[in-house]
């Protein structure tokens, strides 16, 4: 008892010390709430639906806010002007991440993709991730995409209310080919277990999660005073163990097969060359599997719920298609050009519902100035994309759902393409950090969209008096990304012609 009265005696003029010395600010006064004096906002951000905090805080305070976490400031970013000069024009202070004790030394062992700072590891791990995902190499898995969306018509016409299940399957099945170089096995365990690690990862990095974050001098106390050290060291044992058999089962192919021919293969290749343990290639493989199934299973699940809840956009993309596909073809990406209203569909789908709605946080590496305001070192900048897809002035109705409002491009422009899905929209974020996996992510939305769209109506269920159930958007998963909860939607089939054209397997590839 007396050492923790003593070491909390000597705590207090530490703390004092530390948040003096980070409290300094010079140039204009950044906008933002009143902070307490020595916890700043730390207790006032709500870890639920941050993101309407901070839509109330812009329109409070306007596009620039800071907030500080007892000493470390957080800007908040609404305006996409500001976040295209700071994270995009002055990338090469703005693209590192903040050093995080819990997701990032106990969790990752300083080693995963997304929470690197921007140096030599982060250099060699985003090459990777271009070999794998540069718009070249993306154009030639359209077989595997052709294959997986025709999977998923057939488990729809299955068993349609399982679309719970089945549309995330497929980014996952194809995203774990890529990397594995080996089929997703039904009802897979490690798809099961991959997503339990995103929820983990997704809530663990959201600014205030953990309390040694805020206060890392916590992670000077005993692992008896603190045991989130052996929460965080146990996830990672539990993600190690998953990402490291998928990856030594890869090595043990590649010793049957050297030609075989997926991402974790070409790793183990470079570190041939490179000095890269093992555990390295476990981090950037699972990265690869883990981003790649979360964001767009639940960008595919938003669809699927706006669908359900706006008809009219529904069938206007389904006319559309009508008139490019018969019932007796299922489509596929060669008469992409002559789809303009499912491009802006797919479009407003990502801006009603942006999936990453802080996108990632970035971290400034030098202070800086902008706007006369100063932007000191070791500032967490984070873009809030939900605020910039619900800016009246630029989208209007924001929160209807409209894809008319990017028909305002000539059709047959490039504005309509899967290599630019992310026109019009920031849902894929900013500068070098921006998203490496958006082309992989634009061609998977777009055929599995226009697929499902061909294929069916989407509606919402009935309940017993045959009234349609209420969806409610606000019920969707915390943290840094978000997806809906199950919620009340069900595939019909738009014909038997189309059911016949599914399970006879035409257009499979
Ligand atoms: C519709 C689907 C997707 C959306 C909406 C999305 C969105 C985003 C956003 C907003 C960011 C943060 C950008 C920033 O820090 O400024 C990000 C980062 C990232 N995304 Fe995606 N993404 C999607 C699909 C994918 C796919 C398919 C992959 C990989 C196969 C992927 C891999 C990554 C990685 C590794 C990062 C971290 C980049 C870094 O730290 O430098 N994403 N994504």
């Amino acid at each position: 008892m007396g050492i923790l009265l003593n070491s909390a005696g000597l705590l207090v003029p530490i703390l004092l010390a530390y948040y003096w010395i980070n409290g300094r600010s010079t140039g204009k006064r950044i906008p933002g709430p009143r902070a307490h004096p020595f916890v700043g906002h730390t207790f006032q951000v709500p870890t639920i639906h941050t993101w309407k905090y901070y839509e109330n805080l812009w329109h409070q305070y306007g596009p620039i806010v800071k907030l500080t976490f007892a000493g470390d400031d957080i800007l908040i970013l609404s305006d996409p002007v500001d976040a295209q000069e700071l994270l995009a024009r002055r990338s090469r202070i703005y693209s590192s991440r903040r050093p995080l004790v819990y997701a990032g030394k106990y969790q990752s062992n300083n080693m995963r993709f997304t929470l690197l700072p921007y140096g030599e590891m982060f250099k060699r791990h985003i090459a990777a991730f271009h070999s794998m995902l540069e718009p070249r190499a993306v154009g030639g898995y359209e077989g595997l995409q052709l294959e997986k969306s025709h999977r998923l018509l057939v488990d729809l016409v299955k068993a349609p209310t399982e679309f719970f299940r089945h549309v995330p399957r497929f980014p996952a099945s194809l995203i774990f080919l890529l990397t594995f170089g080996q089929e997703l096995a039904e009802d897979s365990k490690d798809l099961v277990e991959v997503q339990k690690v995103l929820a983990d990862f997704v809530y663990d990095i959201n600014p205030g999660a953990h309390v040694v974050d805020t206060f890392p001098f916590l992670d000077y106390l005993p692992d008896i005073l603190s045991p989130w050290r052996k929460e965080a060291l146990r996830k990672r044992k539990r993600e190690l163990t998953l990402y490291g058999r998928l990856c030594n089962e890869v090595k043990d192919r590649m010793a049957q097969d050297p030609e075989l021919e997926c991402f974790t293969a070409r790793l183990f290749d470079q570190q041939k060359t490179q000095s890269m343990p093992d555990e390295e290639i476990f981090y950037i493989a699972g990265t690869a599997f883990a981003s790649g199934t979360g964001t767009s299973a639940a960008t595919l699940l938003w669809f699927v719920m706006a669908m359900a809840m706006f008809p009219a956009a529904q069938k206007k993309a389904q006319e559309e298609l009508d008139s490019v596909f018969g019932p007796d073809t299922v489509p596929d990406f060669s008469r992409r050009m002559d789809l303009p209203y499912c491009f802006a569909l797919i479009k407003e789908v990502i801006r009603w519902a942006p999936t990453v709605s802080l996108s990632f946080p970035h971290y400034l590496d030098e202070d800086d100035e902008y706007k006369g305001y100063t932007i000191r070192k070791g500032t967490t900048v984070i873009s809030s994309l939900w605020n910039m897809h619900h800016n009246e002035e630029e989208f209007p109705d924001s929160y209807g759902f409209n894809p008319d409002r990017f028909m305002y491009k000539e059709p047959g422009t490039d504005f309509f393409n899967t290599e630019t899905l992310g026109l019009g929209n920031y849902g894929f974020g900013f500068g070098r950090r921006e998203c490496p996996g958006q082309h992989l992510a634009a061609k998977s939305m777009w055929i599995a969209i226009v697929r499902m769209l061909w294929g069916f109506h989407i509606e919402p269920l009935k309940d017993g008096n045959g009234m349609p159930m209420k969806i409610d958007p606000d019920n969707c998963t915390e943290g840094l990304t978000s997806r809906p909860n199950p919620f009340p939607a069900n595939f019909i089939p738009r014909s038997a012609a189309h059911v016949e054209t599914i399970l006879s397997g035409e257009g499979r590839s």
